[in-house]
Formats: structure tokens, C-alpha cells, sequence
């Protein structure tokens, strides 16, 4: 979706219009405003309870009613086609699990199906009724599920077999709604989906979600982007610690779930203070050098060409003395969500200083061309949020994107 026109900034003032706006508008009124528009944008949505709640708020439903657009739930029961007419449809609903447990989990499915007496062909039918893609990746799946079975017999008791069978129902759907999905965005050109599945795979994984940004050239560009250094640890537990030293990361290390999928899980982190006590970390994950930084993170979002930043506050650094104190893995929380915003704080201006404009500027027109490149496909401008930290002390202004340079997290909202 590409906003025309200059880089709009959403400054305070405007906030506080839009607010009063809103406020002086009564649930009812706004459906007279929104029935007064001769045109309408209908957004169909397709997002997780827990998303729903965080991103759909009735304050912005009606914002969103004051402009025209209005927002409407997809049913899961229904084709797709169906159902709208859509101008925008815009989903995230959860991902299906990474491919390292989906060896198993096939041939689970394939039992679960079995059990549940449809049938394999019984199942196919039902999916062919919905004319969806998806029947010839399952027919294709078949012998791969065949395999797994007789491994996931030998290798598994039957409790394990029955969590994975439940397990492998979720990955089915899951890949489904991206099929599906994608039929229709493909019948349906002039409908914006946001985004096409295709384009956002790369950001639900903290390793190819960098590959992009450490891969990018900034140089003589207001700044540097510096990527901290990390290790991805996909199975055993047992051999992190000398994976570790291997790969020669320093302590502390930041630990987070591989996969970026919106659950709640997915942003379970850790800070580990020693080597031993990596064993009870819980592979898939991303083990990053932990970098000092002041203990204020910036927040940025970008739509199109629209680019807002935000300061929220952070982890404290970690001094050589605490370091040294320390033992163990902790938990901690999620530090740095929309309640710790720091805009407002009374900061050292070193810490507090803005990541330079042009050198963002830079980095998502960058981002962007190699997004779009990469996917051979006109996408429409990504909607993203990135998270950054800065190391000053590296000299001028230095970007440690995601957990490629500066930005922690880099996703789509
Ligand atoms: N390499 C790092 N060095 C220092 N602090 C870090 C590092 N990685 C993460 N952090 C701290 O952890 C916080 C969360 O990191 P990150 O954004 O990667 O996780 P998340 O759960 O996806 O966050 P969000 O709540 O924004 O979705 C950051 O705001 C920062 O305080
Ligand atoms: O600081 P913000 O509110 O931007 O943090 C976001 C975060 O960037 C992700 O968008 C989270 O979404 P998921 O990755 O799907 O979990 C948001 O979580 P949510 O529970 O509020 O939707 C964070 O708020």
C-alpha cells in the first residue's frame, strides 16, 4: 500500500486533532459518517485474537469510520470469493511451524485425518470443494508423510504422536490461508493484500530477516549499519555451549525464538550471563552478542514512504563488574512495547539523539529494492516496524539494525 506524496510526519498536534475528532464522535454518528462517504475502503481482516485486540482498537475503528474505511471480519468457514467485495485485505494469523518439526508432523496429520475417518481421499475432497492449491502440495505431500510416518512411529511414543498430530493440523491451516490467500490475490489484482504471503516469509525467521539488511551497502551515508553478531542454534541443546565458543560470541547473549510468528511465545527472550546455562535454552533460536547501548531503543515504523520514529526505553547495559556477578539465563519482558515509550524522558542527549533521517531514508529505499528484487514482483511498498539500537561509542551514528544492525526486530506490523 503506497501513501503518495511527501514523507508525512504524524506529529503531535495532528495526534491531538485526530483524537478530539474522534472523541467528539459518538459510536452511532460515525456509521452515518462512514454511510455519508461516496466512496468506501473495505478492509477485510484476518488477524489473531491477540492481534485483533492490540491492533484493532475501537478508537481506531473509528478514525478509520471518519475517513471512509471500514473494517470487516473474514470468516475462515467461507471462501474467500465469497465473501467482501474487499478494497484491502489485511491478515496475520500466526505461522505454520518451521519446517525442522514438519518432517513429523505430516505424517501425524495424515493419521489425524485418517482418524477422524474422513479418509485421505475424504480430506482431499473437501479441499477440492474449496478449489484450493493447496490439494496438489498434499497429494505432492504424500510420500513425504508416508516416510515420516514409519519414522515418527519408530521414533516417537504415542503421547508424542499425539501432540504432533494436533500439531500438524495447525501447520496444515496455517499453510492453507497462505494458499488460499494467494488464489485470491491472484484472481483478485485489484484487491491490496497485505502483504502477499510470499513477500513477508523473510521476516517471520530472526535469521533471513537480516540478510537482507546486513547484505546492504550504506556507506558515506550519515552513519554506519552494523549487524551484532549472532548464531543460530536450530536443534540440540546439549552443544550450544561450544557452539558458542566455536562461533567465539562474547557474554552477555541475547536468546529469542527463531521464528517470528505473532505468538506470544515468539517474544520470549532471554539474557544469559554464562555459557553452562545455555543448555536450558530452548532451540529453535538466535543467540546475539548483547550490545550496550544506553538503555533506549528507537521504534520505527514505515508505510510507503511515511517514516515515524519513536524512542522507547531498553535493556540497561550490562557492565564487565555485573557480568561478572552473574550467572545463569533470565527471562525478561517485553522492555521496550508502546508503554515504555521514553519521547517524553529527560535524556542524555548522546543516548537520546535520533537515528539520522536520511541515513533511515537510505536504509528503506534500500530495503525495499532489495525486497522487491529479491521477489521479482512489484510489492506493494511494505508496512514494517524495526527496532533499533545505537552504539555511538563505535563513532557517529552506528545502526545496529534488528539483529542485523541496530534494528532488534524487524517485521511488518
Ligand atoms: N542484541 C541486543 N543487544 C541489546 N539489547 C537487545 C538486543 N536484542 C534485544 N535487545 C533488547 O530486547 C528488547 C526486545 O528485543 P526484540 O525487539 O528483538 O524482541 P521482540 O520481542 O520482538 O520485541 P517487540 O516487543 O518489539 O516485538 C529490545 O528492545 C532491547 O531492549
Ligand atoms: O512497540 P510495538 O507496539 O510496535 O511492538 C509491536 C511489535 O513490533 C510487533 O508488531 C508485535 O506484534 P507480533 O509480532 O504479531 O507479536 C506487537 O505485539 P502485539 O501483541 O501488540 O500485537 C508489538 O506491540
Amino acid at each position: 500500500m503506497r501513501l503518495d506524496g511527501e514523507i508525512t510526519e504524524i506529529d503531535d498536534v495532528k495526534e491531538a486533532e485526530i483524537e478530539k475528532e474522534v472523541n467528539s464522535i459518538s459510536n452511532s454518528d460515525s456509521l452515518s459518517i462512514t454511510l455519508g462517504f461516496a466512496q468506501q475502503v473495505v478492509v477485510g481482516y484476518a488477524l489473531t485474537a491477540k492481534k485483533k485486540e492490540s491492533f484493532l482498537q475501537p478508537k481506531f475503528e473509528l478514525i478509520a469510520r471518519t475517513k471512509g474505511i471500514v473494517f470487516v471480519p473474514i470468516d475462515h468457514t467461507r471462501p474467500l470469493s465469497d465473501q467482501g467485495p474487499f478494497d484491502v485485505i489485511l491478515h496475520k494469523v500466526g505461522q505454520p511451524l518451521p519446517f525442522a518439526i514438519q518432517l513429523h508432523i505430516p505424517a501425524l496429520g495424515f493419521l489425524l485425518i485418517l482418524h477422524l475417518e474422513e479418509g485421505i481421499g475424504g480430506h482431499l475432497t473437501f479441499l477440492e470443494t474449496r478449489q484450493s492449491a493447496y490439494v496438489d502440495d498434499l497429494k505432492e505431500a504424500k510420500g513425504k508423510i508416508a516416510a515420516a510416518m514409519f519414522i515418527s512411529l519408530l521414533c516417537h511414543g504415542s503421547t508424542v504422536f499425539i501432540l504432533l498430530l494436533i500439531l500438524c493440523s495447525f501447520q496444515l491451516m496455517g499453510n492453507e490461508w497462505s494458499r488460499l490467500l494467494e488464489d485470491y490475490r491472484l484472481k483478485h489484482p485489484d484487491v491490496t493484500v497485505l502483504d502477499p504471503p510470499y513477500a513477508i516469509k523473510c521476516v517471520h525467521n530472526r535469521q533471513s530477516m537480516l540478510e537482507d539488511v546486513a547484505a546492504l551497502n550504506l556507506a558515506n551515508c550519515h552513519g554506519r549499519v552494523c549487524v551484532p553478531t549472532q548464531l543460530v542454534v536450530k536443534n540440540d541443546a546439549s552443544s550450544i555451549s561450544s557452539e558458542v565458543a566455536k562461533a567465539g560470541l562474547k557474554l552477555p547473549l541475547v536468546a529469542k525464538p527463531l521464528f517470528v510468528d505473532g505468538s506470544a511465545k515468539s517474544h520470549q527472550l532471554f539474557l544469559a550471563y554464562d555459557k553452562v546455562s545455555l543448555s536450558k535454552l530452548e532451540p529453535p533460536l538466535v543467540l546475539q552478542e548483547f550490545v550496550n547501548h544506553g538503555g533506549v531503543m528507537f521504534k520505527v515504523y514505515v508505510v510507503g514512504d511515511a517514516i515515524k520514529v519513536v524512542r522507547r526505553f531498553s535493556l540497561p547495559d550490562v557492565c564487565k563488574r555485573e557480568l561478572s556477578k552473574h550467572a545463569g539465563v533470565f527471562q525478561f519482558p517485553r522492555v521496550s512495547g508502546a508503554a515504555a515509550s521514553a519521547d517524553e524522558a529527560d535524556l542524555d542527549p548522546g543516548v537520546a539523539e535520533l537515528p539520522p533521517r536520511p541515513l533511515l531514508e537510505r536504509l528503506v529505499g534500500e530495503l525495499r529494492n532489495r525486497m522487491e528484487s529479491s521477489l521479482n514482483h512489484e510489492w506493494p511498498h511494505p508496512g514494517y516496524g524495526a527496532s533499533f539500537i545505537s552504539t555511538p561509542d563505535l563513532g557517529g551514528a552506528n545502526l545496529q539494525f534488528l539483529e542485523g544492525t541496530l534494528v532488534i526486530e524487524f517485521k511488518y506490523p
